[in-house]
Parts: structure tokens; sequence; C-alpha cells
């Protein structure tokens, strides 16, 4: 059953990575990184190109071994236990997938395959699975996608649609992967008003935002990672990691953060 945690430990954080090191070579990939996520948490993992942000999310779905450092998962340790068992509450949503779905699917169809991504019992879909699906669907405003092939969706209706498949499996922890990257700005601002309702929701799951910029990053995050060539810039709540000086290191160059009620987070390139 793909959406009973498997070894909870009820006071058990969601995530908790300490110490990870990842190594190829002479390469240092990540360093130090220590990191944990707890319940009623959503958090931004913000870094630049090349920082480890991807090589992270590899670890976590273990995909990419650690050289050192243990990471833990509901309880259950990798290493220690049957990873592709508890990684099955993770849920990710990343353009890469975006190759996979057949051309001619219908939306709901990929919603509802969400829930066997990893049984393949395609034959067993229930009615229930059917109005879970649709549910989904109305939640990222795309009822209307039902019946639609994947092939005509935009991008934007593509990322909802992702969203409400991943949703389908009852992850305990969905990870959005630059879920914004080409999205034209109104398209961005909506999607992102849909991840704030999102994150808000008592029965969601604790969300992780990838992302370059910080005018994506919505209050409901309540916490950021900021990450700068493979280390630890900073990770803690919103208010003690996003200030100037953490994401001028994070970008290694002069940056000044202001915020407004009206249009949350901006960054300028201050000039050298
Ligand atoms: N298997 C590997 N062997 C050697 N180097 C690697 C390997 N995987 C990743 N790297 C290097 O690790 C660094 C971090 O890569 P990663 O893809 O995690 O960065 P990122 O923050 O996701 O970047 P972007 O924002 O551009 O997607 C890069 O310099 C990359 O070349």
């Amino acid at each position: 059953m793909p959406h009973q945690v498997k070894s909870p430990k009820a006071a058990a954080p969601i995530l908790n990575v300490s110490d990870l090191h990842i190594r190829r070579g002479k390469t240092v990939i990540l360093e130090r990184v220590d990191w944990r996520i707890n319940r009623g948490e959503n958090w931004v993992i913000l870094g630049a190109n090349g920082s480890g942000k991807t090589s992270l999310l590899r670890a976590l779905t273990g995909y990419f071994p650690p050289t050192r450092g243990e990471i833990e998962l509901l309880g259950g340790q990798y290493g220690n236990c049957d990873w592709r068992a508890l990684r099955e509450h993770i849920g990710i949503v990343t353009t890469s997938f975006t190759s996979l779905i057949p051309p001619a699917e219908p939306a709901l169809e990929t919603v509802i395959s969400g829930k066997f991504a990893q049984l393949d019992l395609w034959k067993k879909v229930t009615k229930v699975d059917c109005s879970a699906a649709r549910k989904l669907l109305a939640l990222v405003d795309g009822s209307y996608l039902e019946t639609r092939e994947w092939q005509f969706l935009s991008q934007g209706e593509r990322q909802r649609v992702l969203i409400a498949r991943a949703l389908m499996a009852r992850p305990r922890l969905l990870i959005l992967d630059e879920p914004c990257a080409g999205l034209d700005p109104v398209a961005r601002v909506e999607f992102l008003k849909l991840v704030d309702r999102l994150a808000r929701s008592p029965r969601a799951p604790a969300l992780v935002f990838v992302t370059h910029h910080v005018e994506e990053i919505t209050p409901a995050f309540t916490h950021a990672l900021l990450l700068r060539k493979g280390g630890v810039v900073a990770a803690g709540t919103r208010a003690r990691t996003l200030n100037s000086e953490k994401l001028s290191q994070v970008f290694a160059a002069p940056v000044r953060l202001s915020r407004s009620a009206t249009h949350g987070l901006r960054l300028d390139i201050q000039s050298q």
C-alpha cells in the first residue's frame, strides 16, 4: 500500500540529513550537509547553478549514495531499511518526467497513474481512484483538463497535473523541482498562488520547493536551505536565512533582498 507509512516513528522528523558528504573521485559534490524537516514545515532549497540541489534530491531518493553521513526518512535510515519502499513517501514534480507521459494520455489518467507509478497495478483502477483523481485535479484548478491529452497541455497545466499525479500516492514529502521553469509571468503568479494554498492545507505533505529565484518563495514556506558549492550557507527559518548577507554568499555577488507586502521577496544585484 503506497500511502501508508511503513516504519513511522511518531516523533520522528519527516527527514533528517546529517553530515552528508558526496564525492565522486576528487570532485566534492555535497559537503557537511545537515538538514532536518519537521512536521508542519515547508522548505525552499535555494542555490545558484551547480550548488548541489539536484544532487541532494537524488541522494534523498536513493539514486546518489552518500560517501559519508546519514539520511533518515520518516524514522527509517538509508542503508538500514528498504529504501525503495520508504521513498514511495516522497513525491517529486520535475520537468524531466515530461517525456515519460504518453502524449495521448488524458489528464485524469495521468493523475491516476501516480498511484501505480511504482506498482504497475494499472488494471486495478477503481471508482474510488477515479474519484480521488478528480478531487486532486480540482485541487490544482484542473477539472477542465480531465479529458485533455497530455500533448496539448500548456507548461503550466502540465505542472498542475504533475502535482495532482504526485499527490495521488499520498506522499509525506512533496518536492517541486524548479516548477516555474518555462512559465510566463502571469502563469507563474497563478501557479505560485496554488502552491502557496497547497502548502497551507492541513492535509498537505511537507513541501520542498527548489528554485534559483527568491521571487518564487511564497509566505507559506517557513524554512530555507541555502546551498553554495555543495555546502550549506544557512538552514533554518526564513527570518534567519533569507537576508541580503546570506544571499550574497549564495550567489557569490553583492545582492540586496527587499520585501513588499504586495510583491513578496525581490532580489537586486548591487553594482560592485
Ligand atoms: N556524478 C557526478 N560526478 C561528478 N560531478 C558531479 C556528478 N553529479 C553532479 N556533479 C557536479 O556537482 C555539482 C552540482 O551539480 P547539481 O546538478 O547538483 O547542481 P544544481 O544546484 O542542481 O544545479 P542547477 O541549478 O544548474 O540545476 C556540479 O558541478 C556537477 O557537475
